[in-house]
């Protein structure tokens, strides 16, 4: 469903501090897919990510989602496709717009005539029976301005948001990072709950291993713009963190994964 044909990016071309960010990536990604990708810093994760988005248009290559040609769509193009949530809690809502203005605005995502941004009764029933999913009581706060939530319920939120209209692509950026350690539990939950609800393609960034091995059923290692694993779900149910260093280290023909957030996680 998601094609990636020989996406090449590089950063500041011809000159001194030219970078391959993505060196002939490809990928393919069948529907209802929950991949987890890890690699150490600079690999080409967040780069990856921005081109599936649109954030980002590669070089050369191609994307397709269904079949479609997405190459040169922008982001807004493709944001009916796609819902992404940011490893910053605050980068996926409107802080100064209450909860149910939020929901109005993901719920209008990728609309061709914008026009239903307003909030209706029909819609707060359909927002509350959504919000009740999180357990967070937040069905009881639709007025409540986003900014006054907590990190996690916001990251909550944003989870919400990005699947409110089933996109056929998720992406989660590192949507646990910044949040302690019960309030990302949280976050993991409830991404397994909504993804597994709508079967959601799903693409996820993370720098913890475990969740990289617990979660999803497709595992990839990015290193130097390039996959360098690309796990099964069979295979990953049997690994164990110190088995997916060693396997970077075989992979990279004995260089060690030597990546402190790694190393503590
Ligand atoms: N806008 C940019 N301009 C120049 N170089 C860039 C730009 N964006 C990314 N890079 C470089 O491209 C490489 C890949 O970056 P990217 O952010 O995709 O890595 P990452 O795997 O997400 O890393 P991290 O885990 O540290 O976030 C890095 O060397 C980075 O410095």
């Amino acid at each position: 469903m998601l094609n990636i044909a020989g996406v090449h990016k590089v950063f500041n071309a011809g000159t001194v501090n030219e970078k391959i960010a993505l060196n002939n990536v490809r990928l393919q990604v069948k529907s209802g897919e929950f991949i987890t990708v890890i690699g150490s810093n600079g690999a080409g994760k967040s780069t990856l990510m921005n081109i599936i988005s649109g954030g980002m248009l590669p070089d050369t290559g191609s994307i397709s989602i269904d079949g479609k040609d997405v190459t040169r769509w922008g982001e807004h193009q493709r944001a009916g496709l796609i819902g992404r949530v940011f490893q910053d809690p605050m980068a996926g809502t409107a802080p100064n717009m209450t909860i149910e203005e939020n929901l109005a605005i993901a719920l209008a995502r990728g609309e061709k005539r914008k026009l239903s941004f307003g909030v209706n009764n029909q819609k707060r029933e359909l927002f509350r029976e959504q919000l009740k999913l999180l357990d967070q009581g937040l069905e009881n706060r639709l007025k409540t301005k986003v900014g006054f939530l907590s990190g996690g319920q916001r990251q909550a939120l944003s989870l919400l948001m990005a699947t409110f209209t089933e996109p056929k692509i998720l992406l989660l950026d590192e949507h646990t990072a910044a949040l302690d350690p019960k309030r990302a539990q949280l976050i993991v939950d409830l991404t397994e709950k909504i993804v597994e609800r709508h079967k959601l393609t799903t693409i996820m960034v993370t720098h913890n291993m475990d969740q990289a091995l617990n979660m999803g059923n497709r595992l990839l290692m990015l290193h130097d713009g390039g996959i360098i694993l690309d796990i099964p779900d069979e295979k990953k149910r049997t690994m164990k963190p110190q088995d997916l260093l060693k396997a970077f280290e075989t992979a990279r023909g004995g260089e060690t994964f030597s990546e402190d957030r790694f190393l503590l996680t």
